[in-house]
C-alpha cells in the first residue's frame, strides 16, 4: 500500500499542498480530482521524489519510500517524459532498461504493447510525428513498462478518444488485478466515477473529501424528483419539503427526511396520477462542486 501522510509543500508564499493524507491500497484505483491549481501535480511529484516535501512523508508498505522503491514506480509526469525527436520503440526500450529490464525484454514488451494499441506500424516513428492521442498511449506504455510496483499517473486520460480511454483503463485494470495500487489525476469526473474504487478530492491544497462513490454520495442531501399529471405548484406548501426547482408538472425537492418524502408522494397520489417519483442521486461532478464550493 502507498500512503501519503501530512504532506505539505510551500512555494514562497503559496501553500500548494497543505497537510495532505490518503492511501492507495494494493490493487485499488484511486482518482485524484480537484480544480486547476488544487495541488494534485505537486502531490504526485512529492510521491515520486521529484520535489521535496516541506513536511510530511510518503510510505510504501509502512516504510518511508526510498529511491530504490521509487525507481520501480511507474510515473506519467504532467510535463510528459518522451523525447519528441526519438523513435518511439527505441525510447520505450531505453526507459524499460532504466526500470531494470534487459534491452531484449524491454523491446519485446514495448513492441507488444505498441502493437496492442494500434501502433505496431509506427514503432520507428519519432514521437513528435504521432498524433497527440498516440503520444499519450506511448506515455502510458512508458509508465507501465518494467512491472511497476505502483502507478502514479498525472492526467493519463486527457486528450484520449473514448476507445483509447477504454483500452488504457483495461491496461490499468490488468495492473490493479495483480495488486498494483494506481493513483491517477483527472478532470474527467464521469470517468473517475466509472473507473475508480475510491476518490480523493483536493481543494486549495487540502483534502476536502475522500471515499468511494457510495460513501461520498451518502453525505449528499436527500433529493427527489416528482412528476405529476398537472401543475405541481402545490408542492411549495407541502410539509417538510424545500422546492429546489419547479417546472410545470415536475418538481425537484429536498425533503427534511424520508417521512416527508413519503408524505409528499401520498399527497401527490391523492391529487391524481404520479408519473415519476425518484430519488435523485448526485453525480460525482455535483458532489465535487458542492465540496469545492
Ligand atoms: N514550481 C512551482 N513554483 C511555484 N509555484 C508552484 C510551482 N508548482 C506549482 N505551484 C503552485 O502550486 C499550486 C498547485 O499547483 P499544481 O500544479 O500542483 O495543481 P494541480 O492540481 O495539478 O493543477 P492542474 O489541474 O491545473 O494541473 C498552484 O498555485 C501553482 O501555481
Amino acid at each position: 500500500m502507498l500512503r501519503v501522510n501530512g504532506l505539505v509543500r510551500q512555494f514562497g508564499d503559496v501553500l500548494a499542498v497543505d497537510d495532505v493524507g490518503f492511501e492507495v491500497p494494493a490493487g485499488k484505483m484511486v482518482g485524484f480530482v480537484g480544480a486547476n491549481g488544487a495541488g494534485k501535480t505537486t502531490t504526485m511529484r512529492m510521491i515520486m521524489g521529484v520535489l521535496a516535501p516541506t513536511a510530511g512523508e510518503v510510505s510504501w508498505h509502512d516504510q518511508p519510500v526510498n529511491r530504490a522503491i521509487r525507481t520501480r514506480f511507474g510515473y506519467m509526469p504532467e510535463e510528459r517524459g518522451l523525447y519528441p525527436k526519438q523513435p518511439v520503440l527505441d525510447q520505450l526500450t531505453y526507459l524499460g532498461q532504466l526500470h531494470g529490464m534487459s534491452s531484449e525484454a524491454a523491446r519485446s514488451r514495448a513492441g507488444d504493447l505498441l502493437e496492442r494499441f494500434g501502433l505496431g506500424e509506427r514503432t520507428k516513428a519519432k514521437v513528435e510525428s504521432l498524433s497527440l492521442g498516440n503520444q499519450q498511449r506511448a506515455q502510458i506504455i512508458a509508465a507501465v513498462l518494467g512491472d511497476p510496483l505502483a502507478l502514479i499517473l498525472d492526467e493519463p486520460f486527457s486528450g484520449l478518444d473514448p476507445a483509447a480511454v477504454d483500452q488504457m483503463s483495461e491496461l490499468l485494470r490488468e495492473h490493479t488485478a495483480t495488486g498494483v495500487p494506481v493513483l491517477f489525476s483527472s478532470h474527467q469526473l464521469d470517468l473517475v466515477d466509472r473507473l475508480c474504487d475510491s476518490i480523493v478530492v483536493l481543494h486549495k491544497g487540502r483534502v476536502v473529501a475522500r471515499g468511494d462513490g457510495e460513501e461520498l454520495r451518502a453525505g449528499a442531501p436527500l433529493r427527489y424528483r416528482l412528476t405529476v399529471d398537472q401543475d405541481a405548484g402545490w408542492v411549495r406548501d407541502a410539509r417538510g419539503i424545500s422546492v429546489l426547482d419547479l417546472d410545470g408538472p415536475t418538481a425537484l425537492v429536498e425533503p427534511d427526511d424520508e417521512e416527508s418524502a413519503q408524505h409528499l408522494l401520498r399527497a401527490a397520489l391523492e391529487r391524481g396520477d404520479v408519473r415519476e417519483f425518484a430519488r435523485v442521486v448526485p453525480t460525482l461532478s455535483e458532489i465535487y462542486r458542492e465540496v469545492a464550493a
